[in-house]
């Protein structure tokens, strides 16, 4: 389009006093020219030259032209603001620099090399977008750029920003293949590298005011480098459409439950029912993976023909008789289950769980475990044979309603022990057994003896040491979860107080009479001490029982054995 005084796209005087816009600022009583505007956008122009002329231009906007040379500029001291954008400028800052100059757009043009910008130490703000820049250079003087825009050029490294404060980065559509050169940027906000050929987030992570981060068109293939921006937690919106890491399975939610603390991923919101679902399906807390499993073992053992258990058959007065000793692993309630089953054997017998480890020099099978295969577990679970099941450290534990039938059917009650997880699923069970924690109280004397067992590796041992607060902290936020805690830092001392606990539980009446009774072969009546709680700590009774070794309990024993 030609304009009657632009001739072969040169600008002229009457083309200019018609774009100028001018602000005229009183100081004292001089009045003077301080700030001018111009605008001679989309005109076709080549030759700007004329502009020398205006030296007070402070914003010069001459985008959507043709000009090659921007000389001009030399002679605007006083210019802030300058929008070359559009145009076919190939020479980087080919001007004497303006004193006070911030902004600058030269996108859109022919530029391929970057230079020093020593003198151009005002700028903050950048854009370079859709030139041929091949490298990032010389912007190590300008320590208050905080915008850059270096969009669709041909840089394959980040690098020359390490000074600048950025806060808004923007790289996409280049050559790039891993992120470098940001470990310094502490206030970058916003990052787009979108459309280049990134496959690691290593390198983002210290970026910790970052709330943007858009990747879309990348290489990235890994849920798992999800972890290098976990950290970052003002990171709301991120971008990882049409990158490879998509086709994983579960991938959204995957992500969702990595980084929690998103609000946008891949230009969705991200609803709280996601974090939610993510959350149950990666870190689900204890009390669902405990009604699941409960669920589970209850479904399949429904599905099998039903059997009538006579010696644990639940009962609103006679619940079956059960200890449980709970705490984290090698506290000792192992050992100290199988030491009461020996003291107390006129009580308890241990009742042997199934577990997919294998077995630890010295163990037997069918004493301390029964060490099964994993199929072997799967197909029991599949044919209803456990009560419940946990997974510890990659393998498989479970509690089989056989294991307790056994006991029982020996008039003793079952003594196990188990992980928390094992107590949350058996606590949804009709079994009410008594709950006592081991614990832990000298961190340092269980590190000491998880070690002195070498069977644990260094990711073991600190699994265990983890869940000791775990344990605590059920005790402390749900008070009679536990029916007793006892301290296991000797394991002597916790088997005496264990006993006493237990012997507690167990009202002998007339022990005078034990000898006799043992000498006759008749049994001294026996009941188990009755208190309030329930499966969350309240209200639950342990039935009055009568032992009698190597007897079946009859169907109703603890309404018939009840000792008033
Ligand atoms: N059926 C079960 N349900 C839940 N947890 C169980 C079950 N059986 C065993 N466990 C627990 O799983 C954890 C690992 O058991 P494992 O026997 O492999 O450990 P360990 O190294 O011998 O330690 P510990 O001396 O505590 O048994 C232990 O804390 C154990 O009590």
């Amino acid at each position: 389009m030609c304009f009657p005084s632009q001739k072969d796209g040169v600008l002229t005087t009457e083309t200019v006093l018609q774009y100028f816009i001018s602000f005229t600022w009183l100081r004292s009583t001089i009045a003077f020219f301080q700030c001018l505007l111009f605008a001679p956008q989309n005109r076709n122009l080549t030759d700007v030259s004329i502009l020398c002329k205006y030296t007070h231009l402070h914003k010069l906007e001459l985008q959507n032209n043709k000009v090659k040379d921007l000389s001009c500029v030399s002679h605007m001291p006083a210019l802030a603001i300058l929008d070359a954008s559009h145009n076919e400028i190939s020479e980087f800052f080919g001007f004497q620099a303006p004193k006070n100059l911030k902004v600058v757009n030269f996108s859109h043009n022919r530029m391929t090399k970057m230079r020093d910008l020593s003198e151009f130490s005002s700028l903050s703000k950048l854009t370079l977008d859709n030139n041929n820049f091949s490298e990032i250079c010389g912007l190590e003087p300008c320590v208050k750029l905080t915008h850059l825009s270096l969009a669709n050029n041909k840089i394959s490294r980040i690098s020359s920003v390490d000074k600048a404060p950025l806060i808004q980065l923007n790289l996409s559509g280049n050559k790039l293949t891993r992120i470098e050169g940001l470990e310094n940027q502490l206030n970058l906000q916003v990052l787009d590298l979108s459309h280049n050929q990134i496959s690691s987030l290593n390198g983002l992570q210290n970026i910790h005011m970052l709330c943007l981060l858009n990747l879309q068109k990348n290489m990235i293939s890994e849920i798992q480098e999800c972890k290098h921006i976990r950290n970052l937690l003002l990171l709301r919106d991120l971008n990882l459409l049409e990158n490879p890491v998509q086709d994983q399975p579960d991938y959204r939610l995957s992500v969702v439950f990595l980084l929690q603390h998103l609000t946008a991923l891949d230009q969705e919101n991200v609803s709280p029912e996601e974090k939610v679902s993510a959350v149950n399906k990666y870190d689900p807390p204890l009390e669902l993976v405990a009604a699941r499993d409960h669920m589970k073992h209850l479904v399949y053992q429904m599905m099998q023909p039903q059997l009538l258990y006579d010696s644990t058959l639940p009962g609103v007065d006679s619940p079956y008789p059960m200890l449980v000793l709970t705490g984290p692993q090698c506290c000792g309630k192992r050992e100290l289950a199988h030491r009461l089953c020996q003291e107390l054997c006129e009580y308890f017998a241990y009742g042997i769980c199934h577990t997919t480890r294998g077995a630890y020099f010295g163990e037997e099978d069918g004493v301390d475990y029964h060490f099964v295969t994993e199929e072997d577990f799967q197909n029991m679970i599949l044919m209803g044979k456990f009560i419940q099941t946990v997974e510890y450290a990659g393998r498989r534990y479970g509690l089989s309603r056989d294991a307790v039938e056994e006991v029982a059917r020996e008039g003793l009650a079952c003594c196990v022990h188990m992980e928390l997880e094992g107590v949350l699923s058996l606590k949804n069970s009709h079994f009410e057994p008594r709950y006592i924690l081991l614990i832990p109280t000298q961190v340092e004397k269980y590190v000491e003896h998880l070690k002195n067992r070498d069977l644990y590796s260094p990711a073991q041992i600190d699994l265990a040491v983890s869940r000791v607060e775990m344990y605590a902290d059920t005790n402390r936020q749900h008070p009679g979860f536990f029916d007793n805690v006892i301290a296991s830092d000797d394991w002597d001392e916790a088997f005496q107080t264990l006993k006493q606990v237990v012997k507690e539980y167990l009202v002998v009446e007339e022990p005078g009479r034990e000898e006799s009774a043992r000498q006759t072969g008749l049994y001294p009546s026996m009941h188990i001490h009755t208190t309030t709680r329930t499966k969350s700590g309240l209200n639950q009774d342990w039935s009055r029982i009568k032992p009698t070794p190597g007897l079946k309990w009859p169907q109703n024993m603890a309404n018939e054995n009840s000792v008033a």
